[in-house]
Parts: structure tokens; C-alpha cells; sequence
């Protein structure tokens, strides 16, 4: 394949959309008085439904703070923050998945997402159906009856894709989920997630400190300047969402291009 093959519109970014998440003025401070710590802010963000936008930047610059922002986990300090025009609330519009999966680990994966469902509401009858699609969507068909101790690392973070995945949210929050794997796990992984983006037309924040995985997952990225986090970057990512091959995108010369910019982008913001 050419370089030129992987050239695509720049509307990728989702301009024209609704908006899923905003956030106006946001300043989060942890700690009081004296002992207060500005991690992030000030931050204006807007992102249209059915985004995929990717944080990046180094450590401790407030990735995760502002995720959980977006998850209701925290409240800022200053400013607002919007999830489909409310203000979030835990456990409720977002699916979250974390670094280290959160899973029940005596359940057996088939357990976990049963679970993942009846708490979304899902009628007991359809749970079995709705199941079956979750487990082919994230490519566990064959493990449902095993213990999550008995599955791989790689196979625990699809269960928490696929429990993130059970309520039909469309906003899916993922916080450095394959910080902890293996390269050739992580890459499989990215690939899924790119997918299921793509075909479930989910928003979708995710967390990384990797310029490559911003590039291969994101519509758009935003790297962020050390803390207190602020946006150095906002990136639109022209790149084919679907009808590319992942290998054929990663050894291509836009993809390097960008991989490159990012990460220059990444240094220079954390100087
Ligand atoms: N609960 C907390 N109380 C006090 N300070 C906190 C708390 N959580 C995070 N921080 C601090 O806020 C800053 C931003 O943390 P955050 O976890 O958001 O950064 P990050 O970019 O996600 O980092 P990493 O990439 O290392 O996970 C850091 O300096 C961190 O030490």
C-alpha cells in the first residue's frame, strides 16, 4: 500500500455533531487551603458525539482527573462539566474501564457480565442474547464459563470492555487500559477497541501516555502541558477509521508523521 492510501477528510473530528461532553473553565484542585494542588485548568473542551478522543501526556499532568471529571467520579473545583447537557453522575451515562480491570473474580467471565447487565437494566430473557453479542463483540466466545482467575490478562481487560460495554451508554471512558500488557496483547486490544468505536459509534475518551496509541485509536487528540494540566494540543487525526487494515495503517507514512508530532508535542508540553 501507498502512504496516499491511508488519506482521509478531516471531518473525522466529528465537527457538526451533538455534543457529548463539555467542559467550560474546568480547574480541579485536590487537598484544602495550604495543602491545595492544582492538577488541572484551566480547561475548555468540547467533544461531538461519537468522537474518539485521546489525552495524552506525561505523567502526573491530570489525564485521569480529568476523566474522572467526565465520570462524575470528581467534581471540579471550578467550572462545569456536561455529559450529554447534565451533570455526571457515577455509574450512570459512561461506561468506565479502568488500568486494572475491575472484575468480580470468583464470577465466571459469563458471571461479570450478567451482572454488568442486570445492572443496566437488561430483562433477565434477553440477557443470554445480549451476552453472546458482548462476548463475540470483544472476541471472548469460548472462555464464558471460566473463572476470571483462570483467564489471561489480556482476556480480564476484554471482560471490562464488555461490562463497560453492557449498558448501552453512548460514552465509554477508558483510563491507560493496556498500560499493564503485553505489546503484542496491547495491539490486539487497540484494534478491538478501534472497532468497536467504529461500529457502535460510541463517544469515546481514552487515556494513554503513548503517542503511537493516540494515533491509532484516536479521532482526535488533546496532549495536555504538565500539571496543572492545560491543553497544548489539539489535534485532529485525518486518518481512515475503517477499510485500512491496522498493520498497513501503523507502517504508513501519515501514521508515522503524526506518531512523531505527538510525541514531540508530548515532550515539549511536559519541558
Ligand atoms: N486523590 C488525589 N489527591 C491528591 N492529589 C492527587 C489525587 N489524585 C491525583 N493527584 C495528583 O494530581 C496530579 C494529576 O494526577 P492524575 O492521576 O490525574 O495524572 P495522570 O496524568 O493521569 O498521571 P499518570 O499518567 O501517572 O496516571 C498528580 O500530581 C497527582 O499526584
Amino acid at each position: 500500500m501507498t502512504s496516499s492510501d491511508v488519506s482521509a477528510p478531516p471531518e473525522e473530528a466529528g465537527t457538526g455533531q451533538a455534543e457529548a461532553v463539555r467542559l467550560d473553565r474546568v480547574v480541579h484542585r485536590y487537598g484544602l487551603g495550604g495543602e491545595s494542588f492544582t492538577a488541572v485548568g484551566p480547561v475548555d473542551l468540547t467533544v461531538p458525539a461519537g468522537e474518539f478522543l485521546v489525552l495524552v501526556g506525561a505523567s502526573g499532568c491530570g489525564k485521569s482527573t480529568l476523566l474522572r471529571l467526565v465520570a462524575g467520579f470528581e467534581r471540579p473545583t471550578r467550572g462545569s462539566v456536561r455529559v450529554h447537557g447534565a451533570e455526571p453522575r457515577p455509574g450512570a451515562g459512561a461506561g468506565v474501564v479502568f488500568q486494572t480491570p475491575r472484575l468480580f473474580p470468583w464470577r465466571t467471565v459469563r458471571g461479570n457480565i450478567d451482572l454488568a447487565l442486570r445492572y443496566a437494566g437488561v430483562e433477565r430473557a434477553r440477557r443470554p442474547e445480549r451476552r453472546r453479542e458482548l462476548l463475540d463483540r470483544v472476541g471472548l466466545a469460548g472462555v464464558e464459563g471460566r473463572r476470571v482467575w483462570e483467564i489471561s490478562g489480556g482476556q480480564r481487560q476484554r471482560v471490562a470492555i464488555a461490562r463497560a460495554l453492557a449498558a448501552e451508554n453512548p460514552l465509554l471512558l477508558l483510563d491507560e487500559p493496556f498500560a499493564a500488557l503485553d505489546a503484542l496483547t496491547r495491539e490486539r486490544l487497540q484494534e478491538d477497541v478501534r472497532q468497536v468505536a467504529a461500529r457502535t459509534g460510541r463517544t469515546t475518551v481514552f487515556v494513554t501516555h503513548s503517542a503511537e496509541e493516540a494515533v491509532f485509536l484516536g479521532s482526535r487528540i488533546i496532549v495536555l502541558t504538565r500539571s496543572p494540566g492545560t491543553v497544548a494540543l489539539d489535534l485532529p487525526v485525518p486518518l481512515p477509521r475503517a477499510g485500512v487494515g491496522a498493520e498497513d495503517l501503523r507502517n504508513s507514512a501519515e501514521f508515522a508523521e503524526l506518531r512523531a508530532r505527538v510525541s514531540h508535542a508530548v515532550k515539549a508540553a511536559a519541558a
